[in-house]
């Protein structure tokens, strides 16, 4: 057993936890003086601009289109590049995950690292690194990389929007540039062999993924292709044809290629899945145990499987072991916990009501100034259907929206995406095909204006917010259809230390004591609460783990048939409980910052939005 060093405190007492949104702000954080525009400042401003080529500015050298022999082929020519000798750095405040308790359990764990320069990724994803950037690890980056360079399985959680996709391409890329033997060994066959395969739920996040390895193998000659649905399969067949060593799928187009035996899984090393557990859950489990277990993939062993997510339940642990092969379990805080960047406010809101409640709350934003292209807005819905509407209606008063689901074609949800992020549409309806994974800079309020079934789900889409280190606020409309989300909702509210309103915890306590009837409900809503690595119960004494956090390294002791869980009782409270950072400040500080903070985000309006706790109807569900 060994524990992290990093905040090692031999403290005699249990130390007060304060969470990111209480400590004093730096400079690179929401400015009180600013408000929302500073909350939203662009990270990355030069990639996401097309600039014009140019070869020196300033006091650094920069690389051109011009300067890269493989410029063409990945089409890249928004990318400027600029050395680290910039004044520039990335407007990102990852200490507001220094905190973060992580829990890691397997055998021989490869200890976790401090900076990029620690791991061996080779000189082209390290230039690149820095490039990006990416000035030193988030902390799931510092424990997966190693972890996934080191050649083990692994399955990680950590919340959202802190740093997972790197986490799981990095040590791809790098194991890629290594693997020149069998490179080689593919050169000839009749169809595209890749090396690794990353796979995705939805078109747009596989895009997303693809547009980001690509960044990080930025002249390393690696080269990555992204197939997905809804778009000609015949230009991404001659993609393919072209090389291809990382191929970034959605698990539908990718069946489709290898049915037309134009792509084979038979080399392939690496398997990442993002956002693992819809992956595995029952609509998409029969595709990808199809894809891994069917197709020509090598087994588990003899290839290297990494699972990511931000949420993982129990029961999809269970299903994903099958794929792995002694793997490594790490989370980063709770499993399916949320993170405390995020505001999350829940309003008592009649069904009947919510457009108009919805309108008020748009009216606030614009007469407080936030409404502005840099300060996008996420509402989303139950159905497709509730979103065309919603949109119609938003646009018919004075909101320009635009929705984003399933039943568009792909050209019009691109064409929905690209308009939300650009600002043009600042205001975005979606049903779940935006909840997950997309990295959409400058959201600043996700709004539930339908509220999802799971927790999982509520924890997914108030992640497109407060990512990256920036503070995000998150608005749910709670009516009484949304009964059996009150206790999972209150807990994850409590958990991440939010003012939980009293209607919501009577609500819960309510729920829970129907708890015996509604059974199927509640366990659906609940998702994984108080989850973390499934194979605790049946730890073997051989089984090592660690577990670090602020509080408690030093007082780590064994537990379950070597199974180390720390002394501490926020550590207990980690592993087996809602109450994890709860701590005596909570309520009134939280009161307060609430309010203050209100002000910077989105100054409390004279029409109560923010705590207007109106009566319900009851609905029932649908
Ligand atoms: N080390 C780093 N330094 C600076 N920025 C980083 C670093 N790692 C990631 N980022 C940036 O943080 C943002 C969020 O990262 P990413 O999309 O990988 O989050 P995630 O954990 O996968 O989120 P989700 O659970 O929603 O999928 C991205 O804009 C990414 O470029």
């Amino acid at each position: 057993m060994f524990t992290e060093s990093t905040r090692k405190l031999a403290r005699p007492t249990r130390p007060r936890y304060l969470p990111p949104q209480l400590r004093p702000q730096n400079a690179n954080v929401v400015s009180p003086d600013t408000g929302a525009a500073e909350l939203t400042r662009p990270r990355f401003s030069r990639f996401n601009l097309p600039q014009p080529a140019r070869t020196t500015r300033g006091s650094g050298p920069r690389f051109t289109n011009r300067r890269n022999p493989n410029w063409e082929d990945e089409k890249f020519d928004e990318l400027e590049v600029i050395d680290d000798t910039s004044e520039e750095t990335n407007e990102t405040n990852f200490d507001a995950y220094e905190d973060i308790p992580v829990q890691a359990s397997g055998e021989n764990i490869p200890p976790p690292v401090e900076t990029f320069a620690e791991i061996d990724l080779g000189d082209g994803l390290k230039q690149n690194i820095r490039k990006c950037k990416y000035l030193k690890p988030t902390p799931i980056q510092r424990h997966a990389i190693p972890i996934a360079v080191a050649g083990r399985d692994l399955m990680a959680c950590a919340q959202t929007g802190s740093g997972k996709t790197a986490a799981f391409c990095f040590p791809i890329i790098c194991g890629v540039l290594k693997d020149q033997l069998l490179l080689a060994c593919r050169d000839g066959r009749p169809v595209a062999c890749p090396l690794a395969l990353i796979l995705a739920p939805t078109r747009e996040l596989s895009c997303q993924i693809h547009e980001e390895a690509k960044k990080f193998a930025y002249r390393t000659g690696v080269k990555i292709v992204v197939a997905y649905g809804g778009k000609p399969i015949s230009q991404q067949l001659r993609n393919l044809e072209k090389g291809v060593d990382i191929l970034v799928a959605t698990p539908g187009r990718l069946v489709d290629m290898i049915e037309r035996a134009k792509l084979s899984l038979g080399m392939i090393k690496y398997l990442a899945l993002d956002e693992a557990d819809r992956m595995l859950d029952m609509g998409f489990e029969p595709q990808i145990r199809k894809i891994v277990e069917k197709m020509d993939m090598p087994p588990p062993g003899t290839r290297q499987t990494m699972l990511f997510s931000a949420t993982f339940p129990d029961e999809i642990q269970r299903l994903a072991s099958d794929f792995l092969s002694d793997y490594v379990f790490l989370a980063v805080g709770r499993v399916g916990s949320s993170t405390d960047l995020i505001v999350q406010r829940v309003e008592l809101v009649q069904e009947i009501d919510k457009r108009n409640h919805l309108l008020d709350l748009l009216r606030s934003q614009k007469s407080n100034g936030t409404c502005i292209k840099h300060a996008l807005t996420l509402v989303f819905v139950e159905t497709r259907r509730g979103a065309n509407e919603l949109e119609r209606w938003l646009s018919m008063y004075g909101f320009p929206a635009i929705a984003i689901h399933g039943d568009k074609v792909q050209m019009e949800r691109e064409h929905a995406l690209r308009s939300f992020k650009s600002g043009a549409t600042p205001i975005l309806v979606a049903t779940d095909v935006a909840s997950r994974g997309l990295d959409i800079p400058h959201v600043a309020h996700v709004i539930n204006f339908d509220l999802p079934k799971n927790i999982d789900d509520y924890v997914h889409r108030i992640g497109r917010t407060g990512r990256a280190g920036k503070y995000g606020l998150a608005t749910a409309f709670f009516s009484d259809k949304n009964l059996p989300l009150a206790k999972p909702l209150t807990e994850l509210m409590k958990e991440s230390n939010q003012e939980v309103p009293s209607w919501l915890i009577e609500y819960a306590e309510n729920s829970s004591f129907s708890g015996g009837g509604g059974g199927g409900w509640a366990k659906h809503a609940a998702g994984n609460f108080g989850g973390y690595d499934f194979r605790k119960g049946i730890a073997s004494g051989n089984e090592s783990s660690y577990y670090s956090s602020t509080y408690n390294d030093a007082n780590a002791v064994p537990a379950i048939g070597g199974y180390y869980v720390a002394a501490s009782a926020n550590a207990q409270t980690f592993l087996g409980g809602a109450d994890f950072y709860a701590d005596p400040y909570t309520l009134s500080a939280n009161a307060d910052y609430l309010v203050a903070s209100n002000a910077n985000l989105y100054p409390a309006a004279p029409h109560e939005y923010a705590y207007s706790f109106g009566s319900v109807v009851a609905s029932g569900w649908d």
